[in-house]
């Protein structure tokens, strides 16, 4: 498996940005060996279980040039790092709460050379300034989640969306979700084909809400 996987759901890439995807396999492969942070069978299968998965986000909101988004929990790059090669205009803030997780993410920023990618090693209740969307996967429950990031959604949208959580989730969400009243459940199956997708979703939840934090 190999990055033409992106390049299957996704046309319209430059040169640039082809070649960015098609070095993550290796500077992940590298990095990985030094500091664990992809399980081994994922990292066999990275371009499906993180890069294609990351990109889901992409296939529900495309983000404006300017606009800026956060990356909660990254790990070691998910879905920050695949967005920020796709949304090459947008500026991304990747944080994680392990020091060791956000070297590895640095790493993997300058192998790429990525310039609209910043990398911070703390917890995101620590975090300040404020973002258009608030991006995520495999981090915490909702209500806790919502609870963190109190505040750091900005009120004026740039987009036809309103600002608020995009959240990589999967499985029955029913029990999680149900104070929320304006959440969205996106399928990916309906935009990727691969069994992977079958039960993963995005969680979009606006910045105004009944019933949350
Ligand atoms: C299961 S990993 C998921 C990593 C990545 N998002 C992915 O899907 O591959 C959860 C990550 O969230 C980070 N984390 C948990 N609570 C956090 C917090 N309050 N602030 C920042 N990072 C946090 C952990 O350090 C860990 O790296």
């Amino acid at each position: 498996m190999n990055s033409d996987l992106v390049f299957k759901y996704f046309d319209h890439l430059s040169d640039e940005q082809k070649s960015q995807f098609a070095l993550l396999e290796a500077l992940y492969q590298d990095w990985n060996k030094k500091i664990n942070v992809v399980s081994r069978k994922d990292i066999d299968e990275l371009y499906l279980r993180h890069v294609l998965h990351s990109l889901g986000i992409a296939k529900i909101q495309r983000f404006n040039e300017g606009s800026e988004i956060l990356d909660v929990g990254t790990g070691g790059g998910f879905p920050g790092i695949p967005l920020a090669i796709l949304f090459p205009e947008v500026k991304f803030t990747l944080v994680d709460a392990i020091g060791k997780k956000i070297k590895v993410v640095q790493e993997v920023i300058d192998g790429l050379k990525l310039e609209n990618v910043t990398a911070k090693h703390s917890r995101v209740e620590e975090i300040s300034g404020q973002f258009d969307f608030i991006v995520s996967r495999a981090v915490a429950a909702m209500p806790t989640f919502v609870h963190w990031t109190k505040g750091k959604i900005k009120k004026d949208s740039a987009h036809e969306r309103k600002n608020g959580i995009l959240y990589l989730k999967g499985g029955d969400l029913t029990d999680e979700l149900k104070e929320y009243k304006t959440v969205q459940i996106f399928d990916l199956k309906d935009y990727f084909q691969e069994d992977f997708f079958e039960t993963k979703k995005v969680v979009y939840l606006p910045q105004k809400f009944k019933g949350g934090a």
